[in-house]
């Protein structure tokens, strides 16, 4: 089979303004091969270097990356659609993940363990091998940059694959790693869909996947990898609660509910899109958040002020628009947005826009409710007591992240621990430092990454022993 029957995507690709941007070619399995082939031959040299030298030569790619950051930037919005700003942010946050695991790099190390008659044993860290990268489309830099930082500090080499939707910023995170010193192959980009994904989820010389995208992908994708008994990292979907307790400072929870809902169109993973808020003050909150959601500017991604951009491609839009149409079917009340948004600037026509929505009256059997939207919809709902709103907060399949707002301390870590969510935020929400794990509980995946943790989901443990006596045999 050619490289061109195994492409599932249609060429050229669209970006969300309606405008082709680029034509990439799709890698089949010659390509695919190719890139294990260089990573293998890359791996060699590379995990034979020390974590020291390692980790100086990521230092030189953060350096680089943070140099770059408005070039970076300016691709990523062209590549995805989101604003300018928040493209910065997310090209921060790449570079700070390299900093900090080139920094640990060096301090990977393994145990002593003294044993019987003066023998002893000792661990030694050890990397996995070629890894594979699956991206989403929503952020295609970070995600890129949360997947190879890690691998390539423990000694592995990456093959990365971003979404059909958003193929380009990577390339320059490619071009980066090379300048900065890794081997030529060490990280490698293949472009395509499903049938590109496949071919290196089944490579028999990958060793591991580490995948973000939806729960029925990463479905197939660990199905794969149970049958070449591979380890994986599942970053998959969420529907998190954020809680807003009466006794919270109001107006910080308004700007948290905003930037748990709207950031990046809402095409966000974690994002808090069940709102609960507690009775008391719930007029006052939704009356706030409404008119905050009302003064988000919508335009150029490109422009400075821009602080929302257009949706990723026409079918989701649609799909998004979609939700919000049947959540009024089922009794939910729009209070602000929820429509197409046609901009006036003619450039900018095509674009897939739509207006940020907030929705009240939500009650938990709403598909709004239920489902991930991944689009800019916030729905509201109302509780009375903590008890009742953990069980509700709980009661989902997905379980990513979630978020508390009160001035009660005890309240708040009583909160955090009950929910089952992988990240808890108090007092503000979508905050993801490097240094800190991020990764699902539930059908929102397993695994880590960022965080010391992650470097044990990059890398494995060989026990050597060593006897210091004679061999008692039994025989
Ligand atoms: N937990 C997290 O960190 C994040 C999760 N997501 C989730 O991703 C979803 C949206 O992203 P999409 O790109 O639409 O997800 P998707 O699951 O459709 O695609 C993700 C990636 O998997 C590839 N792929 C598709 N089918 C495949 C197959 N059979 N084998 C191997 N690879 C395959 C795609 O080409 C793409 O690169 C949402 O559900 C969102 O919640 C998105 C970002 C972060
Ligand atoms: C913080 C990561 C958010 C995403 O990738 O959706």
């Amino acid at each position: 089979m050619s490289a061109w029957q195994l492409c599932e995507v249609t060429l050229p690709f669209p970006v969300s303004l309606g405008r082709v941007i680029a034509t990439v070619t799709c890698s089949g399995e010659k390509e695919v091969n190719l890139a294990v082939q260089d990573a293998k031959a890359a791996f060699k040299i590379w995990s034979k270097k020390s974590g020291l030298e390692r980790g100086q030569i990521l230092f030189e790619a953060a350096r680089m990356i943070r140099e770059r950051t408005e070039e970076i930037a300016i691709m990523e919005t062209i590549n995805n659609g989101k604003s300018i700003f928040e493209a910065r942010d997310d090209i921060k946050t790449s570079w700070q993940c390299l900093e900090f695991f080139a920094g640990l790099a060096g301090s990977m190390a393994g145990e002593h363990i003294q044993l019987p008659g003066g023998s002893f044993g000792y661990t030694r860290r050890e990397p996995l091998g070629v890894c594979v990268g699956i991206g989403a489309w929503n952020y295609p830099f970070q995600i890129a940059s949360w997947k190879s930082a890690p691998a390539l500090a423990c000694g592995n080499a990456m093959i990365f694959k971003p979404s059909p939707f958003t193929p380009l910023s990577v390339l320059l995170l490619a071009e980066i790693y090379t300048e900065a010193g890794v081997p030529p192959g060490l990280f490698n980009v293949v472009q395509g869909g499903a049938a590109t994904g496949q071919l290196l989820c089944q490579h028999h010389d990958v060793a591991k996947v580490s995948f973000t995208g939806s729960v029925p992908t990463g479905t197939k994708i660990i199905e794969m990898a149970a049958k070449g008994i591979k380890p994986v990292t599942l970053e998959l979907g969420g529907k998190s609660p954020l809680i807003i307790f009466s006794d919270c400072d109001l107006e910080n929870a308004v700007k948290g509910a905003l930037i748990a809902n709207f950031l990046t169109q809402g095409e966000v993973c974690c994002n808090g899109t069940r709102v609960f808020v507690q009775k008391e003050i719930l007029d006052k909150f939704t009356e706030q958040v409404v008119k905050a959601t009302q003064r988000i500017k919508i335009g150029d991604p490109l422009l400075e002020d821009t602080r929302m951009g257009p949706l990723i491609n026409r079918p989701h839009l649609e799909r998004v628009l979609g939700f919000v149409k049947q959540a009024k079917e089922q009794g939910a009340k729009v209070l602000c947005g929820g429509d197409l948004h046609v901009p006036r600037d003619p450039k900018l026509k095509g674009g897939y826009y739509m207006t940020p929505c907030v929705l009240t009256d939500c009650k938990d059997d709403m598909t709004c409710v239920k489902e991930e939207i991944f689009g800019p919809v916030m729905s509201i709902l109302s509780f009375d007591t903590e008890a009742e709103v953990l069980e509700r907060a709980n009661n989902t399949t997905f379980g990513l992240a979630s978020g508390v707002f009160t001035r009660d301390v005890q309240r708040a870590h009583r909160v955090a621990a009950e929910l089952q969510a992988g990240v808890c935020c108090i007092n503000n929400y979508n905050i993801n430092p490097v240094e800190l794990p991020f990764g699902g509980y539930k059908k929102s995946g397993f695994g880590r990454e960022n965080g010391r943790v992650t470097v044990e989901c990059y890398s494995q443990l060989k026990t050597v022993y060593v006897e210091m006596g004679d061999v008692e045999s039994v025989f």
